[in-house]
């Protein structure tokens, strides 16, 4: 695996980040001022329960959503100004996502599937193609490369996507619920994954309930009613 040359460099910087949802029902505070950092080579979880602002945090830091207020460097630029086009090419390449909904397209071949963020960040051909296929053997699909999305069970079409976030050597790994649908075995292989990117000089931040994935992150922290909390309820 390629270690990144930068472990210990600031990944991400935020202060007093705000998100303000605006629903029927009323305004949602979903972050209330927080302050986050991260550096290349850590393995940060969230915890807290539903509702919380987990999903709302992780997708500020992987530049999908843009905060109402308070400041972001990424990767040591002050990105809080920033267009979404600005936003999509910083990311592109750089950061790799692991969400719930992996986002898969079921009548595509998963292979392809996997190559598809790497089509977009312009890897050539050939190392796209043998990124991919060693990405695969890694989550243990090497045998199913070439098989429809669509024909895959939950927790296989979770590896795939695991796969796929992998496949980019990301500088920076967002994982949502990493291990929601998989079974006891197939969440210690994402675990061991997940701690390796981190050893190889990845930052991980994962959002997660479950238990078992606690044990590989230096930090946790926890969230309650869009703010962190010592040590939770
Ligand atoms: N698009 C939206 N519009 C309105 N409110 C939203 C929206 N997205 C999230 N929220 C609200 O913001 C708050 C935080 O939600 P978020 O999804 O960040 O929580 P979470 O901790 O990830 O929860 P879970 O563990 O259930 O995934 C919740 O009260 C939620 O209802």
């Amino acid at each position: 695996m390629r270690a990144h040359a930068d472990a210990g460099a600031a990944i991400l910087n935020g202060r007093g980040l705000m998100r303000r949802y605006r629903a029927a029902d009323g305004d949602v505070l979903a972050l209330d001022s927080v302050d986050i950092a991260l550096r290349a080579g850590e393995l940060l979880a969230l915890v807290g329960h539903s509702g919380s602002g987990k999903t709302t945090l992780l997708s500020i830091m992987g530049l999908l959503d843009r905060p109402d207020g308070g400041t972001l460097e990424m990767f040591g630029r002050d990105v809080s100004r920033w267009g979404w086009g600005r936003l999509a090419k910083l990311r592109r390449g750089r950061i790799g996502f692991l969400f719930q909904d992996a986002g898969l397209i079921e009548r595509m071949p998963v292979i392809e599937n996997v190559m598809l963020p790497m089509r977009y960040a312009r890897v050539p051909g050939a190392r796209r193609s043998q990124n991919a296929r060693n990405a695969l053997e890694r989550v243990g699909l090497g045998d199913k490369v070439n098989r429809l999305v669509g024909t895959l069970s939950g927790g296989e079409r979770q590896r795939v996507g695991l796969a796929r976030a992998l496949a980019m050597q990301p500088r920076f790994l967002v994982c949502d619920e990493p291990s929601a649908s998989l079974d006891k075995v197939t969440t210690g292989l994402v675990a061991e994954l997940l701690r390796e990117q981190a050893q190889a000089g990845a930052a991980v931040v994962l959002a997660t309930h479950d238990p078992l994935l606690l044990p590989i992150a230096g930090r946790v922290l926890h969230m309650e009613r869009g703010r962190f909390v010592a040590g939770g309820s």
